[in-house]
């Protein structure tokens, strides 16, 4: 391990965008399909890491979908969720707001509790175990309506006091936003805080659709926003977080190199940008691989590092005073 590598893994830092589906691993995938006797169109782990060569979100989505397939019991949960935090602690993350799709699962049949247990098992577990605080983002794909959204927000009701925030996810072009503003009005109804992707392949249009229609309290992406310059000026005013997905991009094409992505424009633009894995086990790496290649790629110093861990808790969903802990926690590190 090199001094970057050293450096970034000993900065306390939180996950505050990553699917809990995106995070299951060729091993784990094959695991389940024995486990559970579902046939897999793969024949062997190197064959599954093959087929991740994506051109746009929606090739990723087509095989993120099919591959979510092989979870079925609760237990199956529990096991993804844990493989996880167990990885995400390797990387100095200390708090994780880990997003789930209930829609991807009961569409198959799957009971709602037996996705939410299984999660809610293992962030029980980890916080005892591996000491990593964490929150659930319900979240809605927004290629299905919003009545279906709201059937899933009725099925969340029993255990709406354990799900910190709803998300909007799945396909962003033609499904603005807009489509799903009174279920949002009715997750801030009842306590939700309010995330949605917004920018990663629509245009900035569809981030002032989020905060505007929306409210939210973070956006997911938001790499188009920087087309705008009224809507930078905005984000930045507003201390608006990003959780920002650099390798994401890369393999969603989003950016065509990571020598172009714009994280350090963003920071310099005074926004509050974050480094997250969004999917880790398809996109080729967890936190701190998200931070070194960018960190590489651009040229970033520690003090960029450090903005970036610092940003990663100022735009959690963590009280106050947690906050301020992992802050002093930081700076400890930082100063050492
Ligand atoms: N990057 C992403 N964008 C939209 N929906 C997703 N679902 C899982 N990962 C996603
Ligand atoms: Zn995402």
């Amino acid at each position: 391990m090199d001094t970057l590598e050293r450096f970034i893994r000993r900065l306390p830092k939180a996950e505050l965008h990553l699917h809990i589906e995106g995070s299951l691993e060729p091993e784990l995938m094959f695991a389940l399909a024995e486990r559970n006797g579902i046939a897999i169109p793969y024949a062997s782990v190197e064959d599954v890491r093959a087929a991740y060569a994506f051109s746009n979100l929606q090739d990723f989505l087509d095989i993120y979908y099919a591959g979510a397939g092989v979870l079925q019991t609760e237990a199956d949960f529990r096991d993804l969720a844990m493989a996880y935090f167990e990885r995400a602690a390797a990387d100095g993350v200390v708090h994780a707001e880990i997003m789930f799709d209930p829609q991807t699962h009961t569409d198959r049949g799957i009971a709602f509790g037996a996705v939410i247990e299984g999660l809610l098992a293992a962030m029980a577990e980890a916080e005892a175990r591996l000491g990593i605080t964490s929150a659930l983002i319900m979240s809605f794909l927004r290629h299905l309506s919003e009545d279906a959204a709201f059937e899933t927000l009725e099925q969340a009701e029993p255990w709406l006091d354990r799900i910190a925030a709803v998300g909007l996810d799945s396909s962003e072009l033609g499904h603005p936003p807009g489509k799903f503003a009174r279920v949002f009005a009715a997750a801030r109804a009842k306590g939700l805080k309010l995330t949605a992707h917004a920018g990663e392949e629509g245009p900035p249009a569809y981030v002032h659709e989020a905060l505007d229609v929306l409210g939210v309290d973070r956006i997911d992406h938001g790499n188009r926003a920087l087309e705008d310059g009224a809507l930078v000026a905005r984000l930045a005013r507003e201390g608006m977080t990003l959780t920002v997905c650099p390798l994401s991009n890369l393999k969603l094409c989003v950016v065509d190199d990571l020598a172009a992505h714009p994280l350090d424009r963003m920071l310099a633009a005074g926004l509050r940008a974050t480094v997250n894995s969004d999917d880790p086990a398809y996109f080729g790496g967890y936190v701190a691989d998200n931070y070194r290649a960018v960190a590489e790629a651009r040229g970033l110093v520690r003090g960029d590092l450090v903005q970036l861990a610092k940003n990663s808790f100022t735009g959690s969903f963590l009280p106050p005073d947690a906050v301020a802990r992992h802050l002093a926690a930081i700076d400890a590190v930082a100063l050492d």
